[in-house]
């Protein structure tokens, strides 16, 4: 991490913990730390925020799943994506010092009451829960993490859920209103990780720190959006968990709908958690539920010709069930109903096992009225924010084609952060976040309501 923003995480860290007094230690316990989760995103995170001195002094913490395991199993797991370098070993060993290990179960007290004694034992602490965990367990451990393993008396206790947050609007409320019972909204982070992608966290300051878009970003400037997520592999042995939820609930219905709502909110009131998350319901307030006639849908199968996995259909992968019809591919057409953006397209798309990794939004401006160029060559204005990969926001342009003609041509305003950025290393959407857990900053994370919203737009049509 670059020397300037690790000064501006650490200063985070310092305004976020500020009230708490010094030398309170923080205690993060990964429940599912023997899953997949766990090993490829929460332990590496956790190590590179420990590493570049980003989590509280004296933060210990806990690994917690069914398996019986030893630390040094979780370890061997982890490490291959950890990316430790020969310099940084010593650093390793001193985080694996910090780390332990507990088997018990999810849903008998005793496993929790073994939790809650190691946690004891670092003292009076604060607690992040992290859910690494299959949805269908998250209503048992939170029970039991609520009866025995809640901090004591000044010390605050946060639990972080991983979606899917449900399956449609009935089971999301089910799980709303069970953890509602049980924890107040602010200690609930429920995590989508496209929020803490460095583009679609820019998305709010190029609206609204920029004058020249704030004139045309509506119904007059804009002719249609539209997100898109592409992915060059398949379920890749995830098969069981994906064909129960389809690519509608894996990502559009969550990460292209976070992304819809930043590009057509209304500014907020100030950059407070609360100020933005009210912005951001107003918008899905404003969308009526997809109709089926504005969707197309589809799975992928495998080209005989192709190379490697290319071969692979997703009814090919054992993990499938033979002759599934969930979707591998989803375009969408969203409207928003509101004065703003009353008749213009917000056109969804995502799909796995396409032609290569891409995530962005397309911001297509209306065509320029009355024409007077006698070759008819003006092209809309694009802006276009590229997410992933290479990272860069560029304006699609008319300009004068150089020289003696008077000709145009369409050419690019580019910020590419490979070159102007070229110190920086952009932190993982994870370290991000869970940083973000630590400070008790609720911005970047989905609010009960936003759920509700997001479930309400695509329930009919899941269920068709
Ligand atoms: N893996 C990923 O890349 C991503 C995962 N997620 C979400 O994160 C959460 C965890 O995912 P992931 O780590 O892949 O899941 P895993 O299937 O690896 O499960 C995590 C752990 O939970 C326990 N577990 C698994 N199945 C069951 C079950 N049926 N009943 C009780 N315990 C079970 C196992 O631990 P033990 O048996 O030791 O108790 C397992 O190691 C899920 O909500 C998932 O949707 C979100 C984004 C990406
Ligand atoms: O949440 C999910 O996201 C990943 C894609 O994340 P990215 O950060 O690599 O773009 C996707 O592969 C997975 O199916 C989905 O559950």
């Amino acid at each position: 991490m670059a020397d300037r923003e690790k000064l501006d995480a650490l200063s985070l860290l310092r305004e976020g913990l500020r009230y708490e007094g010094t030398g309170a230690s923080h205690v993060f316990v990964i429940l599912g730390a023997s899953g997949d989760l766990a090993k490829k995103k929460i332990y590496p995170t956790l190590w590179w925020l420990y590493r570049d001195g980003l989590v509280p002094e004296k933060t210990y913490f806990i690994g917690y799943a069914r398996s019986k395991m030893s630390m040094e199993d979780i370890r061997q797991k982890a490490l291959p994506f950890m990316k430790v370098k020969d310099s940084e070993k010593q650093k390793m060993e001193e985080f694996f010092k910090v780390n332990e290990y507990i088997a018990g179960s999810y849903d008998k007290p005793d496993g929790f009451a073994k939790l809650d004694k190691a946690i004891e034992e670092k003292g009076s602490c604060n607690r992040i829960f992290y859910l690494a965990l299959p949805p269908s367990v998250y209503e048992t451990v939170t029970l039991n993490l609520k009866a025995g393993c809640m901090s004591k008396g000044d010390k605050w206790a946060r639990i972080v859920v991983e979606k899917p947050f449900g399956k449609d609007l009935e089971s999301s409320n089910q799980l709303s209103n069970h953890l509602g019972a049980l924890f107040k909204e602010e200690e609930i982070y429920r995590i989508d990780h496209y929020l803490g992608k460095e583009m679609v966290q820019n998305l709010m300051v190029l609206r609204f720190a920029n004058k020249i878009f704030s004139p045309v970003w509506n119904r007059d400037g804009i002719a249609s959006v539209v997100i898109s997520f592409k992915e060059p592999f398949g379920t890749q042995g995830r098969g069981g968990y994906f064909d129960e939820f389809g690519i509608i609930r894996d990502v559009m219905q969550n990460h292209l709908l976070q992304i819809l709502t930043l590009v057509a909110m209304e500014k907020p009131p100030s950059t407070g958690a609360e100020d933005i998350r009210n912005e951001k319901v107003k918008v899905l307030k404003s969308i009526s539920q997809v109709e089926l006639d504005n969707v197309v849908l589809g799975q992928y199968v495998g080209n005989p010709e192709g190379q490697g996995d290319e071969k692979q259909g997703y009814l090919d992968d054992p993990t499938v069930p033979k002759g599934s019809a969930t979707p591998t591919f989803v375009t969408a057409v969203l409207m928003v109903k509101n004065e703003r953006w009353e008749g213009v397209p917000f056109i969804l798309r995502c799909g796995k096992a396409l032609n290569e990794r891409k995530a962005e939004v397309r911001i297509q401006f209306k065509d320029v009225a009355g024409d007077i160029f006698p070759s008819r060559e003006v092209k809309r204005n694009e802006l276009v924010i590229r997410v992933q990969p290479d990272e860069a926001v560029y304006l699609k342009m008319m300009t004068k084609s150089p020289g003696m003609t008077f000709g145009c041509e369409e050419t690019e305003l580019d910020l590419s952060y490979k070159s102007r950025y070229k110190d920086s290393k952009l932190p993982d959407a994870y370290e991000r976040l869970i940083l973000d857990v630590f400070t008790g900053s609720q911005i970047h994370f989905v609010r009960s309501d936003e759920l509700y919203e997001a479930w309400r737009i695509f329930t009919p049509l899941l269920h068709k």
